[in-house]
């Protein structure tokens, strides 16, 4: 598949418009008696009709037939290493980590190639997320997805995607982030042989972006990077088998035509994507290592202020220019839960088997840190100013225990040695200065 250049609309969480054929969209009104070109009108409704403005995200489709016209003939589908949360399982509270999983040696879609590494909170009460891993070797074609227990987060690691969704199109390369509302329709196309990442289901509040406090009116991620498809449609009339995930089991219905049918839209929930290197950074030119949030991307809130259901978290290149400071992540325990992943490079605080593609897990209160050669290392160092470059980590941090599934506390890739890390810790106290 050749690689398309697409236009995009731009500015979070804007109220945008976009039409693929000229007047397609009603001007005045949502709902007209009948509709330029006899398009049907349907909104979705991403937060409840009486969310607070400042939260209330919906889009207004004008599509050739509104999705009801699928046949309500949902049959169940069997993908049994996609998991829903709650899970049945104990978590041990083990420092984990893992190595990048295999691709596949069998054609697979993305759909197909999904795993489930960890859950928490419950999808039916609408609160936690899964942290999938994807790995895929063809297009989705006429398999096209919907996901109502959550909002979707694609964090490519390797190879170049096309989402193909009901509100447009996207292409997305590592280094790039995608973000799909509930329940609407998309597929995604591989524009190389093979495609592998990281996928985050938020049961929760959709991501927004965090607030910046003190820091003012500009920076972290900037609202003006986040990218929004413009209306695309397809009028074919041939056969599409729709996957739709609810309550965490999964369902195929046939179609006899295209749902890729909305010719425009106007409103605030539709999916986008955002380069992780527009991401202006923002830490200390003085002295100590700030709070990992200084990195949030985006975030879900839950219902207690300032605790996180999910907090999207980069560790980007950067200059570190500490003075007199520890300059790695410090050891710590933390209420908060996170699961991290490796896009590209290595990261400071682990320079041996911690892989792109590789993933950790420290746990609520899970003792954590620096690896005992980072230690040594950063302790004794000269404190120029050095530039951080080639990496890219991440986490996945919630304010519930991330519970990893049977599959992934098994998994051949899971490094049950991890902990041998902080081993060879020395002890350094003496009794006198
Ligand atoms: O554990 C980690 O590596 C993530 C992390 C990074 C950091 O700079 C400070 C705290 C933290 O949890
Ligand atoms: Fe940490």
């Amino acid at each position: 598949m050749s690689h398309h250049q697409f236009n995009y609309l731009t500015g979070f969480g804007n109220e945008h418009q976009t039409e693929a054929l000229p007047g397609a969209l009603p001007q005045g009104q949502f709902s007209p008696q009948r509709c330029p070109y006899d398009l049907y009108a349907e909104q979705l409704s991403s937060t409840a009709f009486t969310a607070p403005r400042s939260a209330n995200r919906r889009t207004w489709t004008y599509r050739i037939r509104p999705s009801v016209a699928q046949a309500a003939n949902y049959r169940p589908l069997s993908l049994p290493l996609l998991e829903t949360a709650p899970i049945a399982t104990s978590t041990p509270p083990d420092p984990m980590r893992w190595d990048p999983l295999p691709m596949p040696t069998k054609a697979t879609s993305f759909i197909e190639g999904l795993v489930t590494i960890a859950v928490n909170g419950s999808a039916e009460s609408q609160h936690g997320l899964a942290i999938h891993y994807y790995r895929a070797n063809r297009s989705m074609n006429s398999q096209l997805f919907n996901c109502a227990d959550g909002e979707l987060l694609l964090v490519p690691q390797l190879g170049e995607l096309q989402l193909d969704t009901e509100l447009g199109q996207l292409s997305l390369a590592a280094g790039e982030i995608a973000v799909i509302p509930r329940g609407i329709k998309f597929r995604v196309q591989l524009l190389g042989a093979e495609a592998r990442g990281y996928l985050c289901e938020n049961y929760g509040a959709a991501l927004e972006l965090p607030e910046r406090g003190p820091v003012g009116a500009n920076g972290y991620a900037n609202d003006r990077d986040f990218l929004y498809p413009t209306a695309w449609f397809e009028d074919v009339e041939s056969e599409h088998q729709l996957i739709t995930k609810f309550c965490g089991l999964c369902y195929h219905s046939k179609l006899s035509y295209s749902p890729f049918d909305v010719v425009a839209w106007t409103g605030n929930s539709a999916p986008y994507k955002y380069d992780l290197a527009r991401f202006n950074v923002i830490n200390t030119v003085s002295f100590d290592h700030p709070d990992p949030s200084i990195f949030t991307v985006l975030t879900s809130p839950s219902e207690t202020n300032g605790w996180a259901n999910l907090d999207f978290v980069i560790f980007p290149p950067r200059w570190m220019v500490a003075e007199n400071s520890f300059r790695p992540p410090w050891y710590h325990r933390n209420v908060m839960s996170e699961f991290m992943g490796l896009i590209e490079g290595s990261y400071d605080a682990k320079q041996h088997g911690f892989s792109p593609g590789g993933m950790s897990l420290h746990n609520c209160m899970t003792p954590h840190g620096p690896e005992a050669e980072v230690f040594a290392k950063a302790s004794t160092m000269d404190l120029a100013p050095q530039r951080y470059q080639d990496t890219m980590a991440f986490m996945f941090e919630s304010r519930y225990v991330i519970k990893p599934t049977t599959t992934a506390l098994h998994a051949t890739e899971r490094q049950l040695n991890y902990a041998n890390c902080w081993q060879n810790i020395e002890k350094l106290f003496k009794d006198s200065q």
